[in-house]
């Protein structure tokens, strides 16, 4: 292995404290898979196997998880291939990540995009430098993007890592589309270009049956846990409980089948602190009815108490939080996670089924039996395949990590300083493969409970001087960040005008705030458009009032105002269409260059 010895560092002097951290995160972080055999007395054997990077930037796991795929087939092909959190590359330890990049055949970026064609919060620090110290990044180099065709800015990350980095490209550049199937691009891309590309630099394939090696040991019992927390699930460490004060339906009839919409009032966790119209990050909990299934189903004890080899929660815990908090039980699988489960089963119908549905001829078997009945990792073990045997330290490292859910807060710190909003969509429906009724799980979860795991993210919204106008475009839940811009304009006393463009089913049904708008009309001088888009003959949506309204628009633009978008990106799109339409594809380009324009979209 490629390692940088202690008479190096001691060599290195002054930097010995920022070089041995560094050290530290390079070569013992979670993410980046030691080699499981090696002891800290026990001097290292060299890994003498060809050196394959795989870096991820990733918000919600996705790049990470198949960043997994791509080591464990690597391994299967004779690379020493190892996972890394770009959050670990940052000034300190540049020097570093350059010299060991140097070293490998390839270095596989795998980044997705987010905000509006903005980095993972991961890889915030790397794609800095890469922007500053372009020709510092001389190495041979695969990169595949993960994105989104709804959004404006389509794989940005990608697009742009590929076209700044220097040195050999392997590999052409990949992408994927996640409002199609991002996991189908992934593997044309990996089994196709990339293994194709690199594959020769090792020998060839050991398809293998045996179950892999856990990177991540359970240690039973409750000593407190060494290990540094893994960057990658650092919102675990980040979430505090904190109590729900006031949890109320928004809606005003919801006996036309519309769902449920609640204003959650959550007191801030201690040390905690917001800026208006900031993200709560929510972690969701497995219902319990679903944990104890799975304990009783693989014979574990709920109540045990255990720490692991590296952090990627808070240890010690027990089984039962564990599974509660951590591990994602309810999301449809990938099919590289049913090959990777399929070691775990012994020859037979389970192993048969779990082989045919990971594989590139299963795939519309795999799409009828898994993602349209939304079958999780729970209902597959209890249900489909229950001949799989996994200990539970087998479960924690197969199975994804249960990822934090964001809800723009709807309220001002200036105006509430101890507390946050959230307005939150109660997601239901009906499975329409299974027929069975299902609840969203965090917004489930929220509506129901009295204490939440709640964390603060900053958003990209900033008001401007007070002078100026602003434009906000918020329909349905997408009103919630305006609601907070509002609270805190008023507060400020902002002369400015403030310009609403509102849009729902029906005035008497999901009119959200109705009663605090109509105050805020009255009192404080707001300028309310409204679309309601089932209440006429033809549809009405908010960027049709925008259209009817364009030359107030035109008016307060050419005034200085700035523009916010929220809600689904179809909206956002039509939205920024219009806006073009009224004051110029020019001024709109120059307001998102200036951050004048500021858009939070959800797919
Ligand atoms: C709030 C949000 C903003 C996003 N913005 C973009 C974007 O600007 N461009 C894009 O191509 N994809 C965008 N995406 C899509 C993600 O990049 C895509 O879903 C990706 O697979 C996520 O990978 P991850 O799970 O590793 O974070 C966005 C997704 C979300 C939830």
């Amino acid at each position: 292995m490629d390692k940088i010895t202690p008479i190096t560092l001691a060599a290195t002097g002054c930097t010995l404290l920022v070089t041995s951290v560094c050290v530290y995160k390079l070569f013992f972080s979670p993410s980046s898979s030691p080699s499981p055999s090696s002891t800290p007395s026990e001097p290292e054997k060299e890994d003498t196997r060809p050196l394959l990077n795989i870096y991820f930037g990733s918000q919600t796991g996705t790049a990470e998880g198949l960043c997994r795929v791509i080591e464990r087939e690597g391994k299967e092909r004779g690379f020493n291939a190892q996972v890394i959190d770009l959050e670990d590359w940052d000034e300190d330890s540049h020097q570093e990540f350059i010299d060991k990049s140097k070293k490998a055949v390839c270095n596989v970026f795998l980044m997705a995009t987010y905000g509006e064609g903005e980095p993972t919060d991961n890889a915030a620090q790397f794609i800095k430098l890469l922007k500053n110290e372009g020709s510092d990044f001389e190495f041979p180099h695969a990169v595949f993007g993960l994105g989104n065709t709804q959004y404006e800015f389509y794989n940005a990350m990608g697009k742009l890592v590929d076209k700044k980095m220097g040195g050999e490209k392997v590999v052409e550049y990949g992408e994927g589309d996640d409002d199609k199937n991002l996991e189908e691009d992934f593997e044309a891309w990996k089994d196709g270009k990339f293994w194709e590309g690199i594959g020769g630099m090792a020998g060839e394939q050991q398809q293998s049956d045996a179950k892999p090696e856990n990177a991540n040991k359970v240690i039973w019992g409750d000593s407190p846990s060494s290990a540094t927390p893994n960057p990658s699930t650092k919102f675990y460490f980040d979430a505090k409980p904190a109590k729900i004060t006031v949890n109320r339906e928004l809606l005003i009839d919801t006996s036309n089948g519309a769902n449920s919409t609640k204003h959650i009032e959550v007191t801030l966790p201690a040390g905690a602190k917001y800026n208006t119209a900031d993200n709560a990050g929510i972690l969701p909990h497995n219902p319990a009815a679903i944990v104890k299934s799975l304990i009783n189903h693989l014979g574990l004890d709920g109540t045990a108490t255990f720490t692991t080899t590296t952090a990627i929660f808070p240890t010690p815990t027990t089984v039962f939080t564990a599974l509660t908090k951590y591990t994602d039980l309810l999301s449809p699988p990938r099919r590289s996670d049913l090959k990777l489960l399929a070691k775990y089963a012994p020859p037979g119908l389970s192993k048969d089924l779990l082989l045919r549905l990971s594989s590139k001829e299963g795939k519309s078997e795999y799409e009828s039996k898994v993602l349209l009945p939304h079958l999780g990792l729970h209902s597959l073990l209890v249900s489909k395949c229950p001949d799989v045997k996994l200990t539970f330290e087998d479960l924690l490292n197969v199975s994804p990590r249960l990822q934090p859910r964001y809800y723009t807060i709807s309220s001002s710190s200036t105006v509430h300083p101890r507390s946050f909003h959230m307005t939150v969509a109660v997601t239901k429906g009906t499975n329409s493969s299974t027929s069975e009724k299902y609840t969203g799980l965090c917004s489930g979860h929220l509506s129901v409970v009295k204490e939440c795991d709640a964390f603060i993210r900053e958003s990209s919204f900033k008001l401007p001087s007070d002078t100026k106008p602003i434009i906000m475009i918020g329909p349905g839940t997408g009103y919630a960040p305006m609601r907070a811009l509002l609270q805190e304009r008023v507060k400020r006393g902002a002369e400015g005008p403030n310009v609403l463009f509102f849009g729902c089913r029906k005035s008497n049904e999901d009119w959200l705030y109705k009663d605090e708008m109509k105050e805020l009309i009255d009192s404080k001088g707001l300028e309310l458009y409204t679309a309601f888009s089932r209440e006429g003959p033809t549809k009405v949506y908010v960027q049709n009032v925008m259209e009817k309204e364009a030359s107030r628009v035109k008016q307060l633009v050419k005034d200085g105002a700035w523009v916010y978008v929220c809600g689904a990106t179809r909206m956002g799109a039509d939205v920024v269409k219009t806006l073009k339409g009224i004051v110029g594809e020019k001024k709109v380009k120059e307001m998102q260059e200036k951050g004048e324009l500021i858009q939070e979209l959800w797919a």
